[in-house]
């Protein structure tokens, strides 16, 4: 199997995550800005954990050359996107250390310790299974934005994060990512027990990324 036949067989939820209201939202820069330092808030903490899991990958890799392979995207998480979020969250006040101190909201909770339980308790292919949706997701968005019309860049308030996700350096990190993927999926038959475990992995992580969005949302919601 390959990475495409996961997102095949949860196409709906992909589709939901894809192409979701809060990111065409960003694309034209229509979102209520306090949603989305909400989400980018709870993202910093995400990607802390995110970054764990991917060190996780590490320790799980049974060779030199898995271990290589996972060391970029900790490089990328833990600099490019972290580093995007804090300097985000400086224009607006916030601190790195006061986005540290952050409640973690029950969603991102949900998700990172889903993403890392499924390494833990699994193989490197069951922890890239749950890690797929993210990266690959986010490259879909940015490549899927970059075509649109609806894609406004001038006077966006969230045009750096329009950047980075659209940009060469994350495009390009996560092909590498999702070739390497392929190549552990190679071995395993999509309709094997196996094969349907790391669907529904893929699909749990799927659903928590819709539930993120979403969490961006209800938060100004809420608050009324
Ligand atoms: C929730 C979430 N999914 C994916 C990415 C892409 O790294 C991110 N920053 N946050």
């Amino acid at each position: 199997m390959e990475y495409q036949d996961l997102i095949d067989a949860c196409s709906e939820e992909w589709q939901a995550y894809t192409e979701h209201d809060f990111v065409m939202q960003i694309a034209d820069g229509s979102l209520d800005e306090r949603c989305f330092l909400h989400y980018l808030k709870q993202d910093f903490l995400f990607l802390k954990h995110y970054a764990r899991a991917y060190a996780l990958a590490i320790y799980k890799a049974d060779n030199l050359e898995d271990m290589r392979r996972a060391l970029p995207t900790v490089q990328v998480l833990l600099e490019t996107e972290c580093n995007h979020h804090v300097e985000y969250c400086k224009k607006w006040g916030i601190s790195e250390a006061e986005m540290e101190q952050e409640d973690e909201a029950f969603g991102t909770v949900a998700y990172t310790r889903f993403v890392l339980d499924s390494g833990m308790s699994g193989d490197l292919t069951s922890l890239y299974a749950a890690l797929a949706p993210c990266s690959i997701g986010y490259a879909a968005i940015g490549k899927l934005l970059l075509q649109s019309d609806i894609t406004k860049l001038d006077g966006n308030p969230f045009r750096s994060w329009l950047e980075m996700y659209c940009g060469e350096d994350f495009q390009s990190s996560v092909a590498k990512g999702s070739e390497h993927f392929n190549s552990l999926l190679a071995d395993i038959e999509l309709n094997s027990k196996k094969g349907q475990r790391l669907v529904e992995t893929f699909r749990t992580a799927t659903r928590m990324e819709i539930a993120f969005w979403q969490q961006g949302f209800d938060h100004v919601k809420q608050e009324g």
